[in-house]
């Protein structure tokens, strides 16, 4: 039946319940699965009908998240913890989210699952960090998993989809002229991905010739750095700066890749703003969230060029990862242009723990 949704149409769904709050239905090999809630979007209501389904839920937790709690991560990259019978919502948001956790460290000490595999609960982390959500979720198997999400009307799918995720192919949606203060030959692209994620915009600048090495910019969306002009990064000044220089060198590529709090989502972003109040720096804050220090995929900024028909670019990046990045997509970096704008006094300790802990060149 072609009017029935496909897998990618599916994890599209999937990650849409989990923000509402919806549960979804994981499938493993066989006749079983699992009820799966994100841990920050589910409620009361939906958490006491995932007790009344019997079982023993569990909450899978990434393995970053248990060391900060000191759970045991048997499973390697996450830990399932299991979850007391006398505990309610307050205490599954107290372990997803660290906000709480300085001023009320007692959360364990928890006990955590060896036996059984984890494919189930690492397909709802990677389910929950697609969501944008805090990667924690519930776990509950349930025997005849694909009948129990037909009943409820769930969006159910194999668990395998939500972890192999295929790259996503890009689509150019449409492009229009957009003079620029820095060019009046300026030239905005949209670009849509076929699994139904965020839209990234090219801005052209000039008409590059595409057998030449390119003036480029990955440029991860900062609205804090971009729009509000925040002090606590450098995005800003970057996003200005490298515009500035296509402009005046007549011809450039700056790729504006929806990937806000590389790669976490604006809202974890500030929870990690809140925990670098606390005393964290930016890396130890995604850690502390459970998340890698970086999230992003920056296959989506190879594919735009590679679209766009460019195969050469001069990168302006001070992070050598990137270039590396680039060039496993086989895009080569003739040109390492750097960027260094916009250091302040709010900002300095973020740019050296950036050089300190995420190799980019001061
Ligand atoms: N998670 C998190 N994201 C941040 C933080 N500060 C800025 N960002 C995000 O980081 C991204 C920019 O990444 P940077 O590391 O500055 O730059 P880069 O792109 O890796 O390297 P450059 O090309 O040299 O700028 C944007 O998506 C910002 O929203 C922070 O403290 N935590
Ligand atoms: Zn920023």
């Amino acid at each position: 039946m072609t009017f029935a949704p496909n897998m990618t149409e599916r994890l599209a769904r999937a990650r849409a319940d989990l923000r509402m709050g919806v549960p979804v239905v994981l499938l493993s090999e066989g006749p079983s699965g699992a009820v799966v809630m994100a841990a920050e979007t589910t409620d009361t209501a939906r958490l006491t009908d995932l007790r009344q389904l019997g079982g023993a839920p569990v909450l899978a937790i990434t393995s970053w998240r248990a060391e900060t709690l000191r759970a045991r991560a048997y499973d390697g990259d996450l830990a399932r913890v299991i979850l007391p019978a006398d505990v309610g919502l307050a205490w599954v948001r107290g372990i997803a989210d660290p906000a709480d956790d300085l001023c009320q460290p007692m959360k364990g000490p928890l006990r955590t699952e060896r036996e059984g595999d984890a494919d189930l609960h690492r397909a709802a982390i990677a389910l929950a960090k697609a969501a944008r959500l805090l990667p924690a979720a519930l776990v509950l198997e349930v025997p005849d998993a694909a009948a129990f999400a037909a009943r409820n009307d769930l969006t159910s799918l194999p668990a395998s989809a939500a972890v192999n995720t295929a790259f996503s192919p890009l689509n150019e949606v449409i492009s229009a002229r957009l003079p620029l203060e820095v060019s009046e030959a300026g030239r905005l692209h949209i670009f849509r991905p076929e699994d139904g994620s965020e839209e990234h915009y090219a801005v052209e600048i000039g008409s590059p010739d595409r057998q030449e090495p390119v003036l480029s910019r990955l440029h991860s969306a900062c609205f804090t750095g971009d729009l509000l002009g925040s002090l606590k990064c450098d995005c800003g000044p970057q996003l200005r700066g490298a515009l500035a220089q296509m402009g005046a060198e007549g011809a450039g590529v700056l790729l504006y890749l929806n990937q806000e709090g590389r790669g976490i989502g604006l809202a974890n972003k500030m929870r990690a703003y809140s925990l670098q109040d606390q005393g964290f720096d930016t890396v130890e804050a995604n850690h502390r969230l459970g998340f890698e220090d970086d999230e992003r995929d920056f296959r989506i900024g190879a594919a735009i060029l590679q679209s766009m028909g460019f195969s050469k670019v001069r990168l302006m990046t001070n992070n050598p990862a990137k270039v590396a990045r680039m060039e496993s997509c086989h895009l080569t970096v003739t040109e390492r242009v750097p960027l260094k704008v916009g250091e302040n006094r709010h900002n300095h300790h973020y740019l050296a723990t950036k050089a300190a802990k995420s190799g980019h060149l001061l």
